[in-house]
């Protein structure tokens, strides 16, 4: 599997897409993410690691408008702090879910064609944006099946395809690796990769170290919800408090 990091790229030259400032979330009495920052430039994969509960899924959340928070977060330069979920893919935002949940009784074509309508209110339009969706993904093939009998792999990349259609400039991918097979997580690698390449800014969340190691150009490690480490991938694998906090049980 390919996993070796893309030629390293001096993404601080470049301005930040999105910048998520003191971010904290609480449930109750707990401080599940406590003043968390991330900077992310367009082109740049930052993947966030850290052990279960560390609070990875809900600072996701936080930034995507999922869950209530505290903090800023900008977007090429405009304050989308108080932006509702719904409202951001509008300005460029996207994400996949950890569990994925397509209308199974369609085809995998109008699940994505249903996405393209936002850029593209013309059903004609919309249906060949979102042709074109399925074949970045490798799809294509796929397109009159109904989502009910794609298997896992085919599932994830369609989870991929309906955030793409949305045509974003910035991506939110919540474990779309873990549980496929070598062979599928090196074409979902392969997509990721071209997305980066082509612009695009991508936080994704996944516990393969061995794929968030080889992906990301930066790695933010939490643990109680706090930030523990970040940096190269390098840096972050050779942490002292990275390796005792999580990758010291780790085996992936
Ligand atoms: N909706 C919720 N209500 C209450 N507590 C929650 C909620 N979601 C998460 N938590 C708590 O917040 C903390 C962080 O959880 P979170 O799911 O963000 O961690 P994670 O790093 O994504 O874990 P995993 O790797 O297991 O997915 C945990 O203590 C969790 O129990």
């Amino acid at each position: 599997m390919q996993t070796q990091p893309s030629p390293m790229t001096d993404f601080s030259s470049l301005a930040p897409i999105l910048q998520a400032r003191n971010i904290s979330v609480t449930f109750g009495n707990n401080l599940a993410v406590s003043q968390v920052d991330l900077t992310l430039r367009p082109g740049e994969i930052i993947g966030l690691i850290g052990p279960n509960g560390a609070g990875k899924t809900t600072f996701f959340n936080a930034l995507t408008g999922f869950v209530k928070k505290t903090g800023t977060v900008m977007f090429q330069g405009k304050d989308i702090s108080r932006t509702p979920a719904y409202d951001l893919p509008r300005l460029g935002i996207a994400r996949t879910f950890q569990v994925e949940r397509p209308f199974e009784d369609m085809t995998v074509l109008e699940n994505v064609t249903i996405s393209s309508f936002l850029k593209h209110p013309a059903t004609r339009d919309a249906r060949s944006h979102a042709q074109n969706t399925l074949q970045r993904v490798g799809l294509l093939d796929r397109a009159d099946q109904k989502c009910s009998e794609l298997n896992l792999a085919r599932r994830r990349r369609l989870e991929v395809a309906k955030a793409l259609a949305l045509e974003p400039k910035v991506l939110f991918l919540d474990e779309v690796i873990a549980g496929l097979n070598p062979p599928a997580q090196a074409e979902m690698i392969g997509i990721i990769r071209g997305l980066a390449q082509e612009g695009m800014g991508i936080v994704m969340v996944e516990h393969i170290m061995k794929v968030i190691m080889g992906l990301s150009n930066h790695v933010i490690c939490l643990a109680f919800g706090k930030k523990l480490a970040e940096g190269t991938p390098q840096q972050v694998a050779s942490n002292p408090e990275v390796i005792a906090a999580y990758l010291g049980g780790d085996d992936d």
